[in-house]
């Protein structure tokens, strides 16, 4: 068997609280979750479980108490600042909010050529690179003379995916990335996300709260629930088939708009009321 790209292992992330002598709070209590390369896993569970400090510990941005995070074999929780920065060009991420992720004085092709400079990429492959990444993400090639103002929601989040894809990386963290876009928006970034994946064979680690969302896209699901995975799978198994009781009512209670996924929901019910009869 060859080497999850990323493995995590007996994960404890603590948060500090302030107050004298006041027990920090455990936000992850012994996490374990393997991505392999070119794989999507989605992370879902309800607001507060932890999977935005699951992704955080993955990108070195939450205090790690304990556990292993490793990447391509090497050990990746606890490096040093530089050690970290080296490690930029394989695991990017993307956020959220498109109106806050980009700087928002710069013009596109500023924000999509600096990581390529900053790694000595000679400035003329820097900017065929640069409209290169705007094709990729079906954006015009005199976006780049923009601002980020200029641009909807929808188009923001595709030049900070193609800000993501600028070192090529090997893992990209994506952060509830369509959750603040209206659903056609969505679908359209979804699939973005699904055809970049088949053409450079990027990794996923998809967090999200929403199931029709992490359905459309994952392979595998983990289930996080008050900081622990409390279960994980192949994505329709675990979805049609929730084993655990948390997971049942999560996920046999979320609305899906695709009618094939409602059939098959419907189906699920169907068969879990005639077991637990
Ligand atoms: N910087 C922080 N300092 C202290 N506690 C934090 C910090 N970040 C997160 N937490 C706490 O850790 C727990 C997990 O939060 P986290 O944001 O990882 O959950 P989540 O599942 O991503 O939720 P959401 O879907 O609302 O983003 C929550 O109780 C949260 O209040």
């Amino acid at each position: 068997m060859n080497e999850p790209l990323l493995q995590v292992r007996d994960l404890v992330v603590e948060y500090p609280v302030k107050g004298l002598r006041r027990p920090p709070f455990r936000a992850l209590h012994g996490v374990g979750l393997d991505v392999d390369a070119g794989e999507t896993v989605g992370l879902v569970g309800e607001s507060g479980s932890g999977k935005t400090t699951f992704g955080r510990a993955v990108l070195g941005l939450a205090p790690v108490t304990s556990g292993s995070i490793r990447f391509r074999g090497r050990e990746i929780s606890r490096l040093s600042r530089s050690a970290r920065r080296g490690l930029a060009a394989q695991i990017q991420v993307v956020f959220q909010d498109p109106y806050t992720s980009l700087n928002p004085s710069l013009v596109i092709e500023r924000t999509l050529v600096e990581p390529l400079l900053a790694r000595r990429v000679p400035a003329d492959e820097a900017r065929r690179r640069v409209r290169d990444l705007l094709d990729q993400v079906h954006l015009p090639a005199d976006a780049g003379r923009r601002l980020p103002r200029e641009f909807s929601g929808g188009q923001r989040q595709r030049i900070a995916i193609a800000r993501a894809l600028a070192l090529s990386p090997a893992l990209i963290v994506c952060d509830e990335p369509v959750s603040a876009l209206d659903l056609s928006t969505q679908a359209r970034v979804l699939s973005l996300f699904r055809e970049i994946q088949e053409r450079t064979g990027v990794a996923y680690l998809f967090v999200s709260h929403d199931l029709a969302v992490v359905r459309h896209l994952s392979h595998r699901v983990a289930v996080m629930r008050a900081g622990e995975i409390v279960e994980s799978g192949e994505v329709r198994q675990v979805t049609d088939h929730p084993q655990h009781p948390y997971t049942q009512k999560l996920f046999l209670a979320a609305p899906l708009p695709d009618p094939q996924a409602q059939r098959e929901r419907r189906e699920a019910r169907r068969r879990l009321r005639a077991e637990t009869a």
